[in-house]
């Protein structure tokens, strides 16, 4: 068993770990850190649970500790769930020692800190040796994308692979639960939509052609098509929906798209990961799917799940379609431990 522990473990994402990681048979929870609002006290007693299962048995009497290097213990990985600005003060500390397995996103375009996404470039792990060379750490850091982001690269992947993509339009419908549960008054998005959702658009045009890019010579160099995103808040709970539109160099047969989707399969689903899904990318026919109550929780929220794959009649060489991922599963939690499962197995 390797020791882990959860940075941010009172939060939302924070949560999502700590039920992932409660039945993982390679991970033994043996930290919860928070702010010193919660540190000294039972997790049981700080947390507000907020996810529709019971806090496991197990951590309810576990103290919670200071996000500090020397406060952590025995452990050997550690999942971050912090806020941007904290992580990127105290990320840095933990690596000198530990390994960093983060979702937030404060490290991510860091030049020497992976950002990876296991079945799309798992080959920027090579990173790693450059960025404990270069910092002088033990340990080191590992991202994973933004919750968008992960879900349109991994539907994106297999169509990269077979076709010159020329340009990418997306319109993101984003659940609540991804500006945490403080972030989005009821009064403001119930009965409504948000328009806007802060460094998101950026994030989404910005990750997504690094993920897609070359690792070459300790470098990445982003792939080179055009990426634009318009980004909502709806009143979901869980579950991001997204509505793609692209735009290939040449003419295409849709069937192919829809089996290069299908057929897609990554490093993960060889080497069996335990939290790796069957099919990264689900393609549904019926015309009213992918919807997020329905299809986000697809092989444990783990897989991307496609719907209304067509053509686009309006442009030449262009389809379109939507997607649906679980942005706090496949999108947050899930994403940094398939990640250290990855991790764990070729290091
Ligand atoms: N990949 C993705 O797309 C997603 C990423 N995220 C990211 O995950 C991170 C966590 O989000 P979320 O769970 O919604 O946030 P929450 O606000 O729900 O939780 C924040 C956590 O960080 C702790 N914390 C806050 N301030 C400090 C501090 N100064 N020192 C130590 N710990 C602190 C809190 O502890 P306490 O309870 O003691 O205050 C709590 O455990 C963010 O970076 C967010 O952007 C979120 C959703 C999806
Ligand atoms: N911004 C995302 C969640 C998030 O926190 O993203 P990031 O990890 O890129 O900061 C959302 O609101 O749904």
């Amino acid at each position: 068993m390797v020791n882990v522990g959860v940075l941010g473990a009172t939060g939302m994402v924070g949560q999502r770990f700590i039920q992932m990681i409660d039945k993982h048979p390679e991970f033994e929870l043996t930290t919860l850190a928070a702010s010193s609002r919660s540190a000294g006290k039972p997790y049981g007693e700080v947390a507000n649970w907020y996810l529709d299962c019971e806090m496991p048995e197990s951590v309810k009497d576990m103290e919670v500790v200071e996000t500090d290097p020397s406060s952590v213990g025995d452990v050997d990985i550690l999942f971050s769930a912090l806020p941007a600005g904290v992580a990127r003060k105290v990320e840095p500390e933990f690596a000198e020692k530990y390994i960093v397995a983060s979702n937030a996103s404060a490290m991510r375009m860091e030049p020497d800190v992976p950002l990876v996404i296991p079945e799309v470039n798992p080959e920027f792990l090579d990173l790693i040796e450059v960025q404990q060379r270069k910092r002088g750490w033990d340990g080191f850091i590992v991202t994973n994308p933004n919750c968008s982001t992960i879900a349109l690269t991994l539907t994106l992947k297999p169509i990269y692979d077979a076709y010159n993509i020329k340009r990418v339009y997306v319109s993101t419908m984003q659940a609540v639960s991804g500006a945490g549960y403080n972030g989005v008054p009821s009064m403001a998005i119930l009965d409504n939509l948000v328009p806007f959702i802060g460094g998101e658009e950026e994030k989404i045009e910005t990750e997504t052609l690094h993920l897609l890019g070359e690792l070459d010579d300790g470098v990445v160099k982003p792939a080179s098509f055009g990426v634009s995103a318009s980004c909502h808040r709806v009143p979901v709970v869980d579950g991001h929906t997204e509505a793609v539109f692209i735009e290939l160099d040449d003419d295409f047969e849709i069937d192919d798209v829809r089996e290069a989707m299908d057929k897609f399969r990554g490093l993960p689903q060889k080497l069996g990961l335990h939290s790796a899904p069957e099919k990264p990318v689900v393609v549904r026919d019926e015309e009213n799917r992918p919807q997020p109550r329905m299809d986000r929780d697809r092989d444990g929220g783990m897989a991307v799940t496609v719907g209304r794959l067509r053509k686009d009649a309006a442009f030449e060489n262009s389809l379109r379609y939507v997607l649906v991922g679980h942005n706090t599963v496949r999108g947050a939690a899930g994403a940094s431990i398939l990640n250290a499962e990855l991790i764990n197995e070729i290091l």
